[in-house]
């Protein structure tokens, strides 16, 4: 099976009413129109890390340095219908950075508190890992879609 290398980078912040992670509003491309976490492809001689925190920068004009990235797991998205969107999904969350969020040609940024997910504008397998890898450990997870590429068909996963 091919899989495409792609990143999420989510960071979060802890305000006097708890944490809140930075999200955005998908403007282009793939998943347009819903509230995704910043990333995007691994370009070739790249480190996932590396990519991590370019996308970052792209979408929401943020710098995260790589030594601030905290690794919080793995996602296979598995598309049957549609195996070219296969993806392999590299998490890390980010407590340090410089900058605020601004719009990009990609991304509406915005912070959300992480008790209040906007899971009902996200990838419906969202609420399934997305939550763990907010938590301090991290997950490894395989998501299949169905055949509609949105809804969920399995969710695999285990939290360490
Ligand atoms: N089922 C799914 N649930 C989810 O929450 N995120 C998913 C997902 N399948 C893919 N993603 C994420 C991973 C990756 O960060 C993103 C796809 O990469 P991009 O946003 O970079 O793609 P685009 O084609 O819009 O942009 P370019 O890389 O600029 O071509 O979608």
């Amino acid at each position: 099976m091919k899989w495409t290398a792609v990143t999420l980078c989510f960071l979060l912040r802890d305000g006097a009413v708890g944490t809140q992670v930075l999200l955005g509003t998908k403007k282009t491309g793939f998943g347009v129109g819903k509230i995704v976490g910043l990333g995007g492809h691994v370009e070739p001689g790249e480190s996932q890390a590396e990519a991590a925190c370019r996308e970052v920068y792209e979408e929401a004009g943020i710098v995260v340095r790589e030594h601030d990235l905290r690794i919080a797991g793995q996602i296979q998205f598995v598309f049957p219908a549609r195996p070219e969107w296969n993806m392999s999904t590299s998490l890390f969350t980010a407590r340090r950075w410089t900058g605020e969020p601004a719009e990009s040609d990609e991304i509406i940024p915005e912070w959300f508190h992480i008790s209040s997910l906007p899971l009902e504008r996200m990838w419906q397998d969202a609420g399934h890992w997305l939550p763990l890898a907010l938590a301090e450990g991290t997950v490894e997870a395989v998501i299949t879609l169905n055949e509609d590429n949105e809804t969920v068909a399995s969710a695999e996963y285990s939290e360490t």
